[in-house]
């Protein structure tokens, strides 16, 4: 699993250390430069007759660059710090003049045609203008900075030092412009900002430096890994049978969408449920795709209710209205057409998985008025948070990194898929892998209220793994991706 920590517990894990004068900047700037020089040599061959630029801050953030800069003068770089701000790190920038280090500023306006040239020059450039006590993104000479690096062709290495510097490192807000990394290289350990949307898809690839750092409490976002998900899974014992596996009732399509009935079941028997109920208009379509099915109502431990129903078909949105009011004691994952049906308050076990328009409309219709699609994308975290608090439910925000936030404001962002998986059907398939995990599983979804958020971000892992396997590096249908989900779940829990 990959965690993350806020700023604040990064800071007080930080505190006992530096009191006992462990020398936490030097340690994270030998790690910086030893990555930047591991790049380098994987990018051009060798170290030695490159050059850097740093781009250097007012805080610690530039003293960790500028000491790099010094370290990696040693190797043979051609160092060239630029300096963005009138504070600067005085340690920093006396160890990098002492190596003989160029050092340039950006605040006078007149050096600047010194500080494009050394940019358009730069095999590798150092983003060390704002770490974790950045506040409200880069400005001024800064932002020029930015924008330089941005524009150099050919386009040098980025590597961004502790964070891509003006994210919101806590919520993974971008505030304003953010220099895209190829790399980030981040210490003690990981920030939110790095697992979150849309900050995390500046990060680029993300290495640790380890301070010897142990922060307190729970960590504030995490991802799950393959070992994560495997023992999440429900896997049959010897003697199991189909209803101790868990049935699941499926309440989706309509007349004018039969199709979601069927992504939505083709998710749920690829995923390894026991038995499948559907109950809907499209009962000739599912059985015709999926056989196994038993269409019709029965006993079941939980639900997948609204994709594809439409607004007008009243007796689908009937039979979803009588599973919510069922839902004190049975999972359900709320999806689409269902979502404007959600009563007041619901328990943890309810799992609703809108997408970003999905998400500003629920919150709309709760009072935030005014929320757009463009403001739940900017800011996914604050937007899904606050649909938990305001209906209770574990709450699976949709996009390329897929947010959940559950029971007590646990958060998990998972980044599995590729961007192929953007296709129409594919939520419908989520749902349906989701509902198979709360049907095998629903016991302990409806008495441990942490759970059904680790499941919610579990079937999304698998999902994105199974955009992947159904065609490595090209286009995938929906139906295609759940064709995938069983090869994927062999893997996971034979592994
Ligand atoms: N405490 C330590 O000894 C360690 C700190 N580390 C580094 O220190 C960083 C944090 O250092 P700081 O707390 O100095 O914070 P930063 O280096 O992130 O700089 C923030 C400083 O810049 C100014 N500032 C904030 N927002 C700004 C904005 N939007 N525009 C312009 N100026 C702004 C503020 O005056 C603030 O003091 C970490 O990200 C990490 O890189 C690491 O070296 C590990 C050890
Ligand atoms: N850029 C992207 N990269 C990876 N996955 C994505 C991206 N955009 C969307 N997805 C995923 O694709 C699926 C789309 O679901 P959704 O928007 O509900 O579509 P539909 O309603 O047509 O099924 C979701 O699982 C979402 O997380
Ligand atoms: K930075």
């Amino acid at each position: 699993m990959l965690t993350s920590w806020t700023a604040d517990a990064v800071r007080a894990a930080e505190e006992p250390l530096l009191a006992a004068g462990v020398p936490l900047m030097g340690r994270a700037a030998f790690g910086l430069a030893g990555h930047v020089a591991r790049a380098l040599r994987e990018a051009r061959g060798r170290v030695r007759g490159a050059r850097a630029v740093l781009l250097v801050g007012p805080g610690n953030n530039g003293g960790d660059t500028l000491h790099a800069g010094a370290l990696l003068t040693r190797r043979g770089v051609a160092v060239t710090a630029v300096l963005a701000s009138p504070r600067v790190h005085a340690d920093g920038l006396a160890a990098l003049t002492a190596a003989h280090g160029r050092v340039l500023r950006a605040t006078d306006g007149t050096g600047r045609a010194d500080v494009t040239a050394a940019v358009r020059a730069a095999h590798v450039v150092l983003d060390g203008l704002l770490g974790i006590g950045g506040r409200g993104g880069v400005r001024g000479p800064a932002a020029w900075l930015v924008e330089e690096v941005a524009a150099a062709q050919p386009r040098p290495l980025v590597v961004a030092v502790d964070v891509p510097s003006g994210v919101g490192v806590d919520d993974g807000t971008r505030q304003g412009a953010v220099l895209d990394a190829d790399l980030t290289v981040t210490f003690g350990v990981r920030k939110p900002a790095l697992l979150l949307p849309p900050a995390a898809h500046a990060a680029g690839r993300v290495v640790l430096v380890d301070l010897g750092l142990d922060p307190a409490g729970a960590p504030a976002a995490v991802r799950l890994e393959a070992e994560d998900v495997a023992t999440l899974w429900p896997v049959p014992g010897r003697a199991a049978h189909k209803y101790a596996r868990g049935v699941l009732g499926v309440v989706a399509g309509s007349a004018r969408y039969p199709g979601a009935a069927v992504l939505s079941v083709a998710g749920a028997v690829r995923a390894g449920v026991g038995m499948v109920r559907y109950l809907g208009a499209a009962g000739p379509q599912v059985l015709a795709a999926h056989p196994e099915v038993v269409v019709g109502d029965g006993r079941v431990q939980a639900w997948v209710v609204g994709s594809g129903v439409a607004p007008d078909d009243d007796a689908q949105r009937e039979r979803v209205r009588d599973v919510l009011a069922r839902a004190a004691h049975e999972p359900v994952v709320v999806d689409a057409g269902a979502l404007d049906l959600l009563p007041e308050r619901v328990p943890a076990h309810v799992v609703l998985t809108p997408h970003a328009g999905e998400l500003a409309a629920l919150l709309a219709a709760r009072g935030a008025a005014g929320v757009t699609r463009e403001d739940v994308e900017a800011a996914p975290l604050a937007h899904a948070r606050r649909a938990h608090e305001l209906t209770g439910a574990t709450v699976l925000l949709k996009g390329a990194t897929t947010v959940v936030v559950g029971h007590g404001g646990a958060v998990h962002a998972q980044a599995d898929a590729p961007a192929w998986l953007a296709t129409a059907g594919a939520g419908d398939v989520l749902g349906g892998v989701l509902g198979a995990l709360l049907a095998g599983r629903a016991r302990d979804a409806v008495t441990d209220p942490m759970l059904p958020a680790a499941l919610a971000a579990a079937a999304a892992a698998v999902h994105g793994w199974a955009a992947h396997a159904a065609n490595p590096g090209g286009p995938v249908a929906a139906a295609d991706v759940a064709g995938a989900v069983p090869g994927v779940v062999a893997r996971l829990v034979s592994a």
